[in-house]
């Protein structure tokens, strides 16, 4: 994360920018082809080639980062010259570490012989066994030339690979920070660092806390506070890489507070990696005339597994998507074109605004900045015609192959475990699945050969997958603190650096020929504009004859009568206003292609036109005729402009203004649709309850009310996901041409534009009508954007339909319940009821009358046959048994003949009762219903 760096460094004030990389630059920034070539004339098996491409004039490999420092042009850097002292360069002797001082770098322990290892370019020791190093992509390690299978053959379409290299490893300890040295009570050093860029446990640390000796080599060991040093070491040669066509990651590693964002973004008086790189790409233009550049800069930040967009306030958790040409890559995500230094640390500031807005107090986030880098071979001059004027060359000239690449500066999150707090534990848990994954992918990488590496593990390690599989050179900056408080820490950190130096990448550069590349789409769009106006050129010097003879005809020979000369000067000056009006449409179609000409080629970066713009950055100021009044406005062209690269890998362009206008409108629906979405959800929640209840149970609806309240995030994940889908495919029934009073038409560009009384087909048959109720209309004079413009509100509309047909709803419920079939039904419920009521009270009746006869039946049939004395109170005469039988058999068959009858009777009761109940539920349910969802409606 880069904090507030824009703020402290100043970055637009600057008045020189040469830094130690010019002199010694030319070398390295010929064509893909001579670098690779000078990579592999070099010929040192150490892989120095792209230091050496730099840092010619170091008279030591040994020590390249203190040559470097001691090279004159390092001096005269704009950061440097406050900063570096004298103590700062270190002398060839060995000295022990100096404690405590923050901005001196610290050297420790004896100087010992260096030797070569494979990795990366440095002269390191290598007192581990180093594995083989691993090849990706099927390559092996030679340099390797191939054709790109698009675009005419010429050496610009060549694609370079450089040579298989390590992925190079600084570690930084950082001085001792005021609290440490309070609470351990003195600089006691844990760690020495030595010339030969070893680190290891310092000799009184080892004693003291009787530790096992422990020791790493590096490509670079550094101490001290100078990031212009740890710049140029590890970091200049990789962003000249990322501008010769080669992808480049830089990422900082370390415990919290290790000095990771001193690394990457450093102070206004020590301004860190990405400001210098930043710098240096510009430079790198206005000293390569023979190319043309488009930068683009995007600016986001992994929270909680979740992607966001800092440069977009809406766009939260971003997707990742790949494709064979593209790779693994964000979107959609906002990307800015950049002309100057200060535009890239204008976004960095903007960027960081809003990070500290969102999570000024969290620390679980990791920030990366990616540049995208497109340039190709410039058109040769085009030759002056007869007349001396410049002839417009387009379509003269096969296109080269655009070489796109991207310079990724990352800050990580703090890599230490997770504190206890109950937020700060999620959090962690996202960091620790973010490193664990980094640390897995790179343990794979480098051990387990062959084996599935877990890059869609996580977030970040899917984000550098490109860049860990191969494809980019990398350089990863540990950090450490230099106490004992933090001894496991930085122990856990020394060994991920030590093992992701093993990890091998080799670069390849990355061509496009098609208009996925913007600069192609410019230049070719540059083209046909010119070709336009050449068009409106030629029909203007051609249409001078309208007339020009008229007044002659008038007064010829002969002569007219006047009559006949009125009329015809009637005609001649209807002509001539004619001819008049079409010059100034002429004039106007003009002027806006010369614009867009304008702005595009603005775009388009040259070591001229850089030279040219007086931002502080060039020593020699601007060229004649370059006005400040013509590059202010410039600049504020520009500034109007944003891309946006689409999940299909393409990029689309929008003037800022209308970006931010409907993105103000897009809230507001957005809001809308989340109520009307929290209102339905409601009602569908209230119907389900009221429908259990009337089966019966039980159901606390203020609970499940409750309940939806809280588990509104994955709601408002369904509505951006759905809002998403519908920005993407708005899949209303526009058609070109006309359709009732609807119409798009399609322009003779291919454009569509809008007819004056555009509307919607609502469901119910009106018609919604679409105004620009935002005089947008000024802002849709240019036929580029117009399209992306009515298909953003065609969304909007179809929202607004949306809550519209909600709201009908609403009403025709509301509107019931005042209703005369409302209070029927009601009236009706209420009869249903009594009606059971009166039905279970017969019921009962029945049921006394079942259960009497049944026990007089058992008594009969009790009373045994002949005994008289069972029934001794009886004063009836004796009765014969037979008689007796005769008398129970009838009894009991009338019983039996009773009791179906009050079983069938029954039963009928039952089903007409159940029926009753039904109806009653039902009306019940309906009437809950309606009552809910208008108590729902008065709450909103
Ligand atoms: N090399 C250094 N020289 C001087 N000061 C340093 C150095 N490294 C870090 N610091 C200081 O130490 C403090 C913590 O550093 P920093 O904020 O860069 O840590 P961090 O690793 O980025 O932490 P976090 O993970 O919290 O972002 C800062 O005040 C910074 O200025």
């Amino acid at each position: 994360m880069f904090k507030s760096v824009a703020d402290r460094l100043g970055f637009p004030h600057s008045s020189t920018s040469s830094s130690s990389l010019s002199s010694h630059h030319s070398s390295g920034t010929s064509s893909p082809a001579s670098s690779t070539t000078s990579d592999r004339t070099s010929s040192q098996p150490t892989g120095h080639h792209h230091r050496t491409s730099i840092f010619s004039s170091t008279p030591s490999p040994r020590s390249p980062s203190r040559q470097q420092q001691q090279h004159p042009s390092s001096q005269h850097s704009k950061y440097s010259s406050s900063v570096t002292t004298a103590s700062q360069h270190h002398p060839p002797t060995l000295r022990s570490i100096t404690p405590g001082v923050q901005g001196v770098p610290r050297r420790a322990f004896g100087s010992t012989t260096s030797s070569t290892t494979a990795a990366g370019g440095t002269s390191t020791p290598t007192p581990k066994p180093v594995l083989p190093p691993l090849t990706f992509n099927g390559r092996d390690s030679n340099l390797a030339f191939s054709v790109a299978s698009a675009g005419g053959v010429n050496t610009d379409d060549l694609l370079s690979t450089r040579q298989a290299e390590n992925v190079t490893v600084t570690v930084r300890v950082r001085p001792f920070s005021v609290t440490e040295l309070r609470v351990t009570g003195g600089p006691t050093d844990v760690w020495a660092v030595d010339e030969a860029e070893r680190v290891r446990y310092a000799d009184e640390y080892t004693m003291r806390d009787r530790r096992a000796p422990v020791e790493y080599t590096y490509d670079h060991a550094l101490t001290g506070s100078d990031n212009e040093l740890i710049y140029n070491t590890s970091v200049k040669s990789l962003v000249q890489s990322a501008m010769e066509g080669y992808n480049g990651t830089v990422f900082a590693y370390g415990q919290t507070s290790s000095g990771k964002t001193y690394t990457m973004s450093g102070t206004e008086r020590q301004p860190g990696i990405t400001p210098r790189a930043v710098e240096d790409v510009f430079k790198y233009i206005r000293e390569n005339s023979e190319r043309e550049f488009l930068l683009r800069v995007s600016y986001l930040e992994i929270y909680n597994e979740s992607i966001r967009d800092l440069l977009s306030p809406e766009a939260i958790d971003l997707r990742i998507h790949e494709d064979r040409r593209r790779g693994v890559y964000v979107s959609p995500l906002k990307e800015e074109i950049v002309t100057t230094p200060s535009q890239v640390m204008r976004i960095i500031q903007r960027g960081d605004c809003k990070h500290y807005c969102n999570d000024a107090w969290q620390k679980g986030w990791i920030c990366e900045l990616p540049e995208v880098i497109e340039s190709r071979e410039r058109a040769p001059t085009a030759p002056r015609s007869p007349t001396g004027g410049r002839r417009l060359s387009f379509g003269l000239k096969s296109p080269s192959a655009v070489r796109v690449s991207q310079l990724n500066l990352i800050d990580l999150a703090g890599s230490e475990k997770a504190s206890s707090d109950v937020e700060r534990r999620k959090e962690g848990a996202f960091i620790n699945k973010s490193l664990l994954t980094l640390g897995t992918v790179i343990s794979k990488l480098t051990d387990d050969k062959g084996s599935h590496i877990p890059y869609r593990d996580s977030k970040l390690t899917r984000i550098l997958q490109s860049s860990l599989s191969g494809n980019a050179r990398v350089s990863v900056i540990c950090t450490i603190s230099p106490s004992f408080l933090n001894v496991d820490e930085s122990h856990n950190t020394l060994k991920f650096a030590a093992r992701v130096k093993k990890v091998v990448t080799k670069a390849h550069t990355n061509q496009v020929m098609d208009d996925k590349a913007l600069l192609e789409k410019y230049r070719r769009e540059i083209s046909e504009l010119k070709a336009q106006l050449l068009l409106t050129l030629a029909d203007s010097g051609s249409g001078g004859g309208y007339g020009g003879g008229g007044e002659g005809d008038g007064s010829g020979p002969g002569g007219l009568d006047k009559g006949k000369h009125a009329e015809l000067s009637h005609l001649l000056e209807r002509e001539r206003m004619k001819h008049e009006e079409e010059m100034i449409e002429m004039n106007l179609v003009r002027n806006a292609l010369k614009e867009r000409i304008d702005h595009l080629t603005k775009l388009i970066l040259t070591s001229q036109s850089i030279n040219n713009k007086p931002t502080g950055n060039t020593p020699s100021g601007g060229a004649p005729g370059s006005s400040s009044t013509a590059t202010s406005s410039a600049a504020a062209t520009l500034g109007r402009y944003t891309v946006e690269t689409t999940a299909d890998g393409g990029v689309m362009e929008f003037p800022r203004e209308i970006e931010s206008r409907l993105a103000r409108k897009d809230t507001i629906v957005r809001q809308l649709q989340s109520q009307l979405e929290v209102q339905q959800e409601k009602v569908m929640l209230m119907k389900n309850a009221l429908q259990r209840t009337a089966k019966g149970e039980i159901v606390d609806i203020e609970k499940t009310l409750a309940k939806v309240e809280m588990e509104s995030e994955p709601r408002e994940k369904f509505l951006i996901e759905k809002r998403a889908s519908i920005m993407s495919t708005s899949n209303l029934n526009w058609q070109d041409g006309a359709r009732g009073d609807k119409t798009l038409v399609s322009s003779p560009d291919g454009t569509r534009t809008e007819d004056d009384n555009a509307s919607i087909l609502l469901p119910d048959g009106d018609r919604l009508a679409i105004e620009d109720d935002d005089d947008d209309n000024d802002l849709l004079d240019t036929p580029w954007n117009r399209a992306e413009l009515i298909s953003l509100r065609q969304a909007k509309r179809e929202l607004e339909i949306v809550v519209i047909e909600q709201e009908k709803k609403l009403e025709e419920v509301v509107s019931f319940e005042d209703s005369d079939d409302f209070r029927n039904l009601v009236l009706e419920m209420e009869e249903q009821r009594e009606k059971i009521l009166a039905m279970e009270e017969e019921r009962e009746g029945f049921k006394t009358l079942i259960t009497e006869l049944r026990n007089s039946i058992r008594r009969l049939e009790l009373r045994p046959a002949g005994t008289g004395a069972a029934a001794p109170a009886t004063s009836s005469p004796p009765t014969s048994p037979s008689a007796n039988a005769t008398t129970t058999t009838t009894s009991a068959s009338r019983v039996k003949e009773l009791e179906a009858l009050l079983q069938k009777e029954h039963r009928q009761r039952m089903e007409e009762q159940a029926r009753s109940m039904g109806r009653i539920a039902s009306l019940e349910a309906e009437v809950t219903i309606l009552r809910a969802e208008q108590s729902v409606r008065e709450l909103e």
